[in-house]
């Protein structure tokens, strides 16, 4: 096993995570472990390496180096481990003549801590017409559809891959208000691969930021918000309050200096920079993450091949 046996709540974990496509490296040697009863946020940029990941993780695809475990065992063809595994995509395809009900009779079939009680309340909660074939339906309708698979699966580990596509404003925020109530009163390990991260930021507990092939960040989401600040002031004062942080980001108005900081202040350092003139504002965890992979992205990926 890759976790260790105090750590009990581990339920997937890699170590040294590889993935090519010829001599581009998709994911570049990656560690990450995902805890039971948790949300996480799985960010990142375009082409940064998520739906790799995800796929890796429910075995739909091989690592070209380091493991995977899930549940404990590895997950390509494993029947154990997959059963208690639901990942919802854009590209999900099935047969031709397939209708609704066929994807929720084999969602039924298939998952064994199915509920369909909940099925039914997100089929009208989406407006969603059973007997219509699924290539007839709308995007909007398509995404609705997955969303109410990955929702009334249940299943302990449920990865959403950007769930949102082609839904409307209304129908994401049935779909974060649904997802909450429900995990409130069946915790499960959700995986939500998405590029809204304001929209989310309330829902996500866990942040895994992938940049080009690596993780950039990995750390609960309250920590995260609580540490970094928007520090902003004369350049000179910035410059010396900021002389031994990280700077994410840093940008000058005239004799003025912004700039991100990854720190955590107590009340007594805050209270003193802003008695020396210096001023604070909270960070929004979309505006963290732009700054750190903007920061991140001073590094190439290996062999980047683009
Ligand atoms: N089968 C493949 N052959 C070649 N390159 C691939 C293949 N699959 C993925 N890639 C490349 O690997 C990189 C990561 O792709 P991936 O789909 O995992 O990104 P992503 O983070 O999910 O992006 P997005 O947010 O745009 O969906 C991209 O550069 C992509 O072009």
């Amino acid at each position: 096993m890759i976790g260790t046996v105090s750590d009990t709540k581990t339920i997937a974990s890699a170590r040294g995570l590889g993935k090519r496509f010829g001599d581009f490296a998709a994911l570049d040697g990656i560690d990450f472990s995902l805890q039971e009863k948790k949300i996480y946020g799985l960010l990142g940029r375009n082409g940064a390496g998520k739906t790799t990941l995800m796929q890796i993780v429910t075995g739909q695809e091989f690592p070209t180096s380091g493991a995977v475990e899930v549940f404990g065992q590895a997950p390509h063809e494993n029947a154990r481990v997959l059963t208690d595994v639901c990942f919802v995509k854009e590209s999900q395809k099935y047969p031709d003549d397939f209708k609704v009900r066929h994807v929720l009779a084999s969602a039924r079939h298939l998952l064994p801590h199915w509920n369909e009680e909940l099925a039914q309340t997100l089929m009208e909660d989406f407006d969603l017409p059973s007997c219509r074939k699924v290539k007839k339906l709308s995007r909007g309708m398509t995404s609705a559809l997955g969303v109410t698979v990955g929702l009334a699966s249940r299943a302990p580990l449920t990865l959403f891959d950007e769930p949102y596509l082609g839904l409307d404003a209304v129908a994401r925020h049935l779909f974060y208000d649904r997802l909450l109530a429900d995990y409130a009163e069946h915790p499960r390990t959700v995986v939500l691969s998405t590029h809204l991260i304001d929209e989310v930021s309330d829902l996500i507990e866990h942040v895994i930021l992938i940049d080009k092939g690596r993780i950039v960040l990995d750390e609960d989401a309250d920590a995260l918000r609580g540490g970094a600040v928007v520090v902003s002031g004369l350049a000179s004062l910035v410059a010396a309050f900021t002389s031994n942080k990280t700077v994410l980001h840093r940008e000058s108005l005239g004799s003025h200096e912004r700039a991100t900081v990854q720190t955590t202040l107590s009340d007594t350092e805050r209270d003193r920079a802003v008695d020396e003139g210096l001023q604070f504002e909270p960070l929004s965890l979309q505006q963290l993450v732009v700054r750190s992979t903007t920061a991140a992205g001073t590094t190439t990926r290996k062999e980047d091949a683009r």
